[in-house]
Parts: structure tokens; sequence; C-alpha cells
């Protein structure tokens, strides 16, 4: 077994010609893939919230360096497909799976493997070319005996399904240990090539899906837990106010939120419009300072019923 801790010998990767290649994290939800990619790329790209399956569209996070481009590619989790919606984020998952060159499989310190670990680690074990890494994440909770006995399990469970981990690295993404370390070791990972996007791109999703993900990001925040799956944005228009000075421009957003029940309309805009307000306040601030430029964010809800199990409204959402 090859874990890594920071004290490791500094990778020889300087010295070799530059590289350039894809990655991407897998795991259950709530994995902690979202703040690892950010963590990462240093700039907030993916979402991330204290519910599951919050990651719908796969957004890319590219990390620069001197000696080579790691594009992060961040899927949401595989999990037991109950709509259509469901079997849809499953096949994006594998195909992304299939194309990587580098797969990183993330798995919390801080709970035991259980059977959604063990059915990801299946599916890793048919992608035999991709080097796959174990990715122990939120070590800052664990003492050191669990971390220990995690590693050893990992380790285990790549045997027993006929195959060994690249590399097994212990990471924490909020205490920023080991973050640097874990990008040195996929580097290497990665074919050599020049850099496949310009210097200071963070990510290639268009720019209204990263908006839209940071308003559904807000929207879901404290909201119960039935709702997350049931709320999908769309950014409708995107228009620099005219008769606007040039030192002072303001960008108009327009957006929509749907939801599948009229009944969940009250629960997303809260007593008086409150709730609404403060995610248009939230997000706006963060949308801000994505796109380095004032906003006027003018959200509105809406029903469009059953989304998740209709063909036609999941293409019109973007799916
Ligand atoms: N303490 C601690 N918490 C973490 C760490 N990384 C992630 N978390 C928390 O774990 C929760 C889930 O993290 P995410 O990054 O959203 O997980 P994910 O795997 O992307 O989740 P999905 O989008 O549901 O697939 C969030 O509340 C994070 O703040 C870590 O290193 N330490």
């Amino acid at each position: 077994m090859s874990v890594r801790s920071q004290s490791t010998e500094p990778s020889e990767s300087s010295k070799d010609a530059h590289r350039a290649g894809f990655a991407c994290f897998v795991g259950r939800p709530n994995a902690g893939k979202s703040t690892l990619t950010n963590a990462l790329v240093g700039q907030k790209v993916a979402i991330t919230a204290n519910q599951p399956q919050t990651t719908r569209h796969t957004v890319r996070g590219i990390v620069h360096r001197e000696d080579a481009q790691l594009i992060l590619v961040d899927t949401p989790g595989l999990h037991k497909p109950r709509t259509l919606l469901g079997e849809r984020l499953n096949d994006v998952v594998r195909t992304t799976w299939a194309e990587v060159d580098v797969i990183g499989f993330c798995l919390p310190a801080n709970e035991k493997i259980g059977p959604g670990d063990r059915f990801i680690a299946k599916e890793l074990a048919g992608i035999r070319k991709t080097p796959k890494v174990a990715v122990v994440t939120k070590t800052d909770l664990v003492d050191s005996k669990t971390l220990a006995e995690q590693l050893i399990a990992i380790d285990q469970l790549g045997r027993e399904l006929g195959f060994e981990w690249a590399e097994i690295v212990p990471v924490s993404a909020v205490g920023d240990q080991q973050v640097q370390l874990l990008a040195d070791l996929l580097v290497p990972l990665l074919p050599e090539g020049p850099a496949l996007y310009p210097e200071g791109d963070l990510t290639d999703e268009p720019e209204q899906v990263m908006i839209a993900e940071l308003i559904r990001e807000a929207a879901l925040e404290g909201v119960r837990d039935e709702l997350p799956h049931s709320i999908a944005v769309v950014v409708e228009e995107m228009l620099p106010r005219e008769d606007r000075p040039a030192d002072k421009p303001l960008l108009d957003i327009h957006a929509n939120l749907f939801i599948e029940r009229p009944s969940q309309k009250g629960i997303i805009i809260g007593p008086q419009g409150k709730r609404l307000k403060e995610v248009g306040i939230k997000s706006r601030k963060q949308i801000e300072a994505l796109l380095g430029t004032p906003v006027f964010l003018d959200l509105h809800v809406k029903v469009a019923k059953d989304w998740q199990r209709d063909p036609k409204q999941l293409r019109r959402l973007g799916f």
C-alpha cells in the first residue's frame, strides 16, 4: 500500500515534460467532491451544500501550473435511479469516467465504507485502463487511528475487486491539508501535452449555467430534505443595463426558479417573500464576485409540474 503524506519528497514531475489532462472525482453524495474541486482550483466553481446530490451539472475546474494543466470534472454522485433525471445523471457519470485520464475516488474519513461505496468501487473496477486514486476526504474530522483503519480498509477494497489504487491520499479540503500534494500526485498520471485551456480560465461551464447553480445553491440552503431534487434554475436573460455611465455598469439578470408543485412555492418564497429575498441577496453577491461586475438579479418562482419525470421539460431545463 502506498499511502501518501505531505512529508513525502516532492514529486519529480517538475523535471518532466508539460502534462495536461482530465481528472474526475467520484464518490457517494456528500463525500466532499465539490469542496475538494474548489480547494484545488482555489475559487468557487462547483456548488456545495450540506445535502446530498446537489451537483447536477458537470462543472470543470482548471488547475494551472508551470508543469501541468489539470482539468477537474465534477460529476454528480451515482445513485439508485428512481426517476428519468436519476437515470440521466448516472449516464453522465459513467460517460465521464470513460473519458478522463485519472479517477479520484472520494471516501470520507469519518464514515465506514458502506454498500454505496462498494457499488461505486465495483463500477470503477470495470474501467480497467484508467488509473484510480483513492482520496480519503475530511481527515480533519477523525483521529489518526480511525484514519489508519480507513486507509487499510480502502486498500483492502481495491484488492477484493482485483485492482490496485495508483495512490491512496488522505486530504482535508476544509483544513487545507495535503490538497497540494494530491495535485502533485495526479499530475504525473496525465498524458504529456500542451495546455488545453488558456491560462486564467477556471471552468468552461457557460456563465449562465454557473450563475444558475449559484442561485440554486442559495435556494437550497436550509430547506427541507425533500426539496433539493425539485428545484431547477434557468437564467433566461443577461443584459447590460442601458444608459449607465461607463464606470458604473450594471448587469440585469433574469432567472426562473422552477419547482414541481404549487405547494412548494411557499417554502421557497417564505413569509412576505423574505426567504426569496435572502436567496437573491446571497446569490447576487456570489454572481458579482464571479463576473466582477455589479448585478441586478430578478428572480421568479414558477411551477413546472413533475419536471423530473417529463423528458420535454427536462430538455427545456437543460438536462
Ligand atoms: N470537516 C470537513 N468537511 C468537509 C470537507 N470537505 C467537504 N466537507 C463538507 O461535506 C459536505 C459535502 O461536501 P460536498 O463537497 O458538497 O460533497 P459532494 O461530494 O460534492 O456532494 P454531492 O454534490 O452531493 O455529490 C459539505 O457540508 C462540506 O462542507 C473537509 O475536508 N472537512
